[in-house]
This record gives C-alpha cells, structure tokens and sequence, in this order.
C-alpha cells in the first residue's frame, strides 16, 4: 500500500493526515500554536512556530506508522491564506507572520483604491482591498517599519514558507496567490500594473506554480527530522479553502461548502472567471487547474466559541462545553450574538465592528451563552449563502467541514439555519484531505482531481432541516441582522477606548 501526507497548516494548529491509495486516514496529528495579539486588530504569528510544530508532526506521524516510510510517496499543503512572510536574501522571516485576521490595514486598502482605482482593481484580482488581504499588509510595513522593508527579497504566505523551510524551493500557487490582491486572478500571473502603481517591486513575489506541481523533495536535513525518506515528493499544494473545496469534492458547479474553523467560510464552485458579484464576496482561483470558486468569510467563526471558552471555560474540552446546548431552545430563549471579535469581512467589511450579545436575561445560563454564540456565528455564514442564494445559486445541499462540523447539535443547527440539507464527511479535516488528494494526484494515482475526490471523498451523515426550526430561525434572522447597523455607530465610538 501507498501512501500520501496533506499537511494543513490551519491559524490554530497544524494539522496532518496520512491518508491510503484507498482514501482512508490512517493516523492523524495535529499539534497547537498561538496567536500573537499585541493590540486591538492585531493578528500575528512566528513563522519559526509553524515549521517546528510541522516537523514535530511528521516525526510523531511517522514513529507511529507501522510500514515501510518508503512508501509514503507525496506531501502536500494546505494555509491559512494571505498571512504575510516576509524574506530577506537568506529566504528568512524579518518580523513576525502578519496574518488574515489582522485588521490594522484600513489606511493601506484606501491607498490602494486611490492608486488603483476600484473599478479597475475589481477587473484584475477579482476581490476589493479588504484588510486581510496581503497586498495592504505588505504597504503596511512599507509605512510603518521601512528599515524591515527595505531587507525584503521576497514574500510568501504561511504555508509556502513551511515547504520552503521542507525543501529549500521558494514557490507560491496560484490559489494562495490569488488572495494577495496582486494577482491578475484571470491572466493567473503576477500583476505589475497593481505593483507599480503602489511602488512595490515585483520581483518580491515568488515565482508561480500550479497546486498539484512538483516542487522538489525533501532536503537532507528535513527528511532526517521528520523520519521520512528524502525522496518523498513535495507537490505544492493550496489555500486551506481551495484545499478544502477539493477534500470536500467541490469540483463542479452548483457544489457548496461552509468551513467552521478559526474562519468560517460559505464557498461555491465557480467554471468561469467573468461572474460579476461586485466584490460582495471574495472569488479566487481553486486548486483544480483553470477553475474557481467564490465565498463569503465569517472572520470569528470557530475563533468566537475558543474566546468563549478561554475567557469562561478555560479547563473545559470544546465537547464538555457545547454538551448541553441541546436542552437550550433554537433561539436560546432571547439571547443573540454577533461574532465580530475581530471586525468582520462578509457581508460587513469593517475592522471597527465588535461583537455583541444582546437580549442577555436573568434566566440565561451558561449554556444559553454557548448556544447563542454557536447560533450566532451560524446566522452570519447564513449572510453569506443569502448572497449567494440571491445572485441566482441554488443551495439546498451543503458539505460542511472544519472542527466546528465535529458536533452533531451545531451540523443540525447548521440545516436548520441555512433551510438546506448539510453533508458531513468521514473526516471533518478538508482542507488535510484536500492536501492529500493533491499529493495523490501528482504522484499519477488519478487521472484528475475529480477521480481522486471519487474514490477519496466519503459521506458520512446527513441532517435534514426541521420546518418549525426553520421557521423559527428566519424570524430570528431578520432580527440578528439588524444588530450590525444598531451597532455600528456605537463601535465606532468605542475605538478610541481599545487596547
Ligand atoms: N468538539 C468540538 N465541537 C465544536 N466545535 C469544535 C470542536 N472542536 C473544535 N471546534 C471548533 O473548531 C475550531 C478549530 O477548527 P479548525 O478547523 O481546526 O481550525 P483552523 O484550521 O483555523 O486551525 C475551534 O475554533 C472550535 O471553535
Ligand atoms: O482569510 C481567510 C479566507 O479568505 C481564512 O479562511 C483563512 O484562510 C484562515 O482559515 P482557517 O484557519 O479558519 O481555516
């Protein structure tokens, strides 16, 4: 038997499966780091952090596989998109990762629209300057800390940087490319005319390869940290959403997806690159060569229930703590919550909105709190299939991955919600498995991704939604989307007061 290793480097841990010639995950690893939060909207992590965490990984990995490790044939990646790692000439990090929650770039993204131009922006990377994104990050330190930007020989994003500490080859692919609003997303290369009106060299990005692209093999050094053998092939990899389109078979139109991780995300397969959605939602280039996909990004997704329980269930496992929010009624009897921990980006792009709970009653117990937080960051990825359902897109089915489709309560309130059936697969780790079926893929196992999503992608159980909770909850909607206008201008008022 052969086997294969998707590595997805997610913003709370790195996570690693091993997955057989059959497509089944034969041992699984994921190890933790943390964020580094140094003021409000401030997101940040060591690159160094990731590469040790991956490596201890694969080295656990590899002590518990009981075959031969010669017959790990591939490694490929899955990142957290549009986190910048900038390089000096020795390919190493000058400063900390700044990463896609980090909304210190309000200033950068009007920059741009000057510079650019919005129209013309929009024709050529397909997205609006949104904070996350890696081009007004890159201004930012340009700015901010120019004796750091001035050693910069190159950038990369996070998990581009992992393979590049794993094999000494500096890449980036086009699906993680697209989401640093200097790719002409269509033409699929660099674009000079958005570098040149923003005085930034060109030369600073990386050369450009396909996902499922060989890009060497592990160097000496890594194949004896890890344990594994030095002729593993390393094919590039993608986005942690492409990655997870592709672990959750989303390769044909009218596919869709939502991923509850640190992020939560409502993607669709797009065909073609000329679907005009006004920049409403984010629209990339997918792993699978010469296709796309669209989506709308919840910015505190998983990220609002782990500040829950850091801040009031610290000892608590996330099963302990979601445990009885099935006793709470679809609603949890008045108490509403607005996941914008760290501002938002669908359908609200705004880095100064916080989040809310409101309708707090003395009758509300902890669990009522739980719920409301799991329902609240349910409501807001319903914003973004309400526009994709009113662009004309058909969603009645939906595969829903990331840890947060590791509980049963949340993947039926999820159907009842969205008013659509949810998938969850075998393996809640899509973007792992997506990272995996590259590898599998660029070692000619399949003709075409979607031969390996065929033999790879297994459906587990699905939940159909309730009409009496789903009626339930489009009343409740109409009023949790009110909560972001009533808000606004109070938040706003508030910034001054912020750490
Ligand atoms: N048992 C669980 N039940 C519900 N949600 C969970 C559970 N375990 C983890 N989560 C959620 O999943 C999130 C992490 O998901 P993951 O896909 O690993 O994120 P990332 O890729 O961003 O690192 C956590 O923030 C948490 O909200
Ligand atoms: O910024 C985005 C997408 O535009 C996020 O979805 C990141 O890609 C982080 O992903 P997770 O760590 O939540 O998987």
């Amino acid at each position: 038997m052969k086997y294969v290793i998707g590595v997805d480097l997610g913003t709370s841990a790195v996570k690693i499966l091993l997955v057989d010639q059959l497509g089944s995950v034969v041992q699984e690893v994921s190890k933790s780091y943390s964020l580094i939060q140094e003021k409000t909207g401030y997101s940040e992590q060591a690159p160094q952090d990731w590469v040790d965490q991956t490596v201890a990984g694969l080295s656990d990995l590899v002590q518990s596989f009981n075959g031969n490790v010669v017959d790990i044939e591939g490694i490929s990646f899955s990142g957290q998109m549009h986190g910048l790692v900038l390089l000096d000439e020795h390919q190493e990090p000058l400063r900390h990762a700044i990463l896609w929650n980090d909304t210190r770039t309000t200033e950068q993204c009007k920059q741009i629209y000057e510079a650019v131009g919005e129209e013309r922006l929009l024709d050529i990377t397909k997205n609006p300057a949104l904070e996350g994104f890696t081009l007004p990050k890159i201004l930012w330190v340009k700015q901010n800390e120019p004796h750091i930007y001035e050693k910069a020989a190159s950038f990369v994003l996070p998990k581009d940087y992992v393979r590049l500490k794993l094999t000494g080859a500096l890449h980036m692919e086009y699906s993680d490319a697209a989401g640093t609003l200097m790719l002409d997303v269509a033409n699929k290369a660099w674009s000079s005319e958005v570098c040149e009106q923003l005085d930034i060299d060109v030369d600073l990005c990386p050369p450009l390869v396909a996902s499922h692209a060989e890009v060497g093999t592990l160097t000496p050094e890594m194949a004896k940290a890890t344990g594994l053998s030095v002729d593993t092939k390393v094919f590039a990899g993608g986005a942690d959403n492409a990655c997870g389109a592709i672990g959750s078979g989303i390769l044909e139109e009218g596919k869709s997806l939502c991923s509850i991780g640190t992020s939560g995300v409502v993607l669709s397969y797009e065909e073609n690159n000329d679907k005009d959605f006004g920049g409403k939602v984010h629209y990339f280039n997918h792993g699978e060569e010469s296709a796309y996909y669209t989506m709308g990004v919840t910015l505190s997704a998983g990220y609002s229930l782990t500040w829950f329980k850091e801040v009031f269930a610290k000892e608590e496992s996330f099963d302990e703590l979601v445990a009885d929010v099935h006793t709470v009624s679809p609603g949890s009897d008045g108490l509403l919550f607005t996941p914008y921990l760290v501002g938002e980006r669908t359908p609200h792009a705004d880095a100064n909105i916080r989040a809310s709970f409101i309708g707090m009653d003395s009758s509300h117990e902890r669990k009522h709190f739980v719920r409301a937080v799991l329902e609240g960051i349910t409501f807001s990825l319903h914003e973004s299939i309400e526009i994709f359902r009113e662009s004309g897109k058909t969603i009645d089915s939906i595969i829903s991955i990331g840890g947060g489709a590791k509980n049963e309560d949340w993947l039926q309130m999820q159907a009842d919600i969205f008013n659509a059936e949810v998938v969850k697969l075998t393996s809640e780790q899509g973007p792992g498995m997506g990272a995996a079926m590259l590898a599998a893929y660029g070692c000619g196992w399949f003709e075409s991704l979607q031969d390996c999503s065929k033999a790879f992608v297994k459906q587990a159980k699905t939940y159909q939604p309730n009409p009496d909770r789903v009626e339930r909850y489009q009343a409740l909607f109409d009023v949790y989307k009110q909560v972001y206008a009533q808000t606004q201008a109070m938040n706003e008022q508030l910034v001054p007061f912020r750490k």
